[in-house]
């Protein structure tokens, strides 16, 4: 285990994360995302266009393209937000628009849209992230267990019934969120309004939110817009930690200088597929220049 703490180095919180896709409870085979063959238009001509690719577990995936490349619409048929005109779209191995186990998916939006209207504390935000494992699903099924449960720890299961009904988060939960603070490194804000926050700090909360649900994909959209240079290192150094401990990453950047340091694999995209391959390789290829135009000469300068 060697996750990071931005802050202050602690690996607390990441104990428990699964390291393998088997770990998991992923078949090893199973990917985590898998398009074949997925055209989709909003109206009659494609905005994406017979596009197949898979993500495995465990990968940092950035996809890449230049403004309106399809890019966005693209992560929506990955996650089942879309359905495609032609292909399938499947999600940890099940149809992508029908998978229900949203928890498994974290997902950071642009730090603009993310900060809007939220007056709440970073501890509310990241505890916000348990709500799926909270409530009546925790309680055994089996009616005789919880009667067994009832006559050996009256105290403890009579609070976890209690804890159901009401949707109260457990100790064991508080616990779990508090870790995922230490994670990002965000121990020192929890009481702070997530209003009152810088745009990196903010992003780290939010990933918080998402390790505090448990998710193993983190899904990122353009996620370092707005936010200073020291803090973009410092938010690539941490979803780099997230991923080294079996934390699927998948990226839609703007800034291919980022993408170039940080991810294993660039999909680059305009409307078709135009690269799927390792980060170097994307480097060495021309598929920049053909999917950008002639404009696109430099990887850390272009505007996409
Ligand atoms: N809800 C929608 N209805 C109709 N057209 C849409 C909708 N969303 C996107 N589009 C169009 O689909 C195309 C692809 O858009 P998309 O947002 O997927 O691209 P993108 O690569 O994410 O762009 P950007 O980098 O600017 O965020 C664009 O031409 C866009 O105008």
């Amino acid at each position: 285990m060697n996750s990071q703490n931005v802050d202050s180095g602690s690996a607390e919180g990441m104990d428990e994360r699964p390291t393998t896709a088997t770990d998991a409870g992923i078949p090893a085979s199973e990917p985590v995302v898998d398009l074949a063959n997925v055209t989709f238009g909003y109206t009659a001509t494609p905005v994406v266009e017979d596009v197949s690719l898979t993500v495995e577990a465990g990968e940092y995936v950035a996809v890449v393209g230049p403004n309106g490349s399809g890019k966005s619409t693209l992560m929506q048929l990955m996650l089942g937000l879309l359905e495609p005109d032609v292909g399938a779209a499947r999600l940890f191995g099940d149809r992508a628009d029908r998978f229900d186990d949203g928890e498994r998916i974290g997902y950071v939006a642009q730090q603009a849209s993310a900060a809007t209207g939220m007056p709440i504390t970073v501890r509310e935000v990241v505890k916000m992230g348990r709500f799926p494992h909270v409530g009546f699903d925790r309680l055994p099924e089996d009616n005789r267990e919880l009667l067994d449960g009832l006559r050996a720890e009256p105290l403890d299961t009579a609070r976890d019934v209690a804890n159901a009904v009401s949707g109260r988060l457990s100790s064991e939960d508080w616990a779990v969120v508090d870790d995922a603070l230490a994670t990002v490194g965000m121990s020192g804000f929890a009481d702070r309004r997530i209003t009152e926050l810088s745009g990196g700090q903010r992003q780290r909360a939010f990933i918080a939110r998402a390790l505090a649900g448990e998710a193993d994909l983190l899904v990122l959209d353009e996620p370092t817009v707005g936010v200073d240079a020291e803090s973009v290192d410092a938010f690539y150094d941490l979803l780099a930690a997230l991923n080294a401990e079996g934390i699927t990453v998948l990226l839609i950047e703007h800034d291919l200088g980022a993408v170039v340091e940080h991810a294993d694999r660039v999909v680059c995209l305009n409307r078709e597929v135009y690269f799927d391959g390792p980060t170097d390789e994307f480097v060495d290829s021309d598929a920049l220049a053909r999917a950008f135009g002639a404009g696109a000469r430099s990887l850390a300068g272009v505007d996409g």
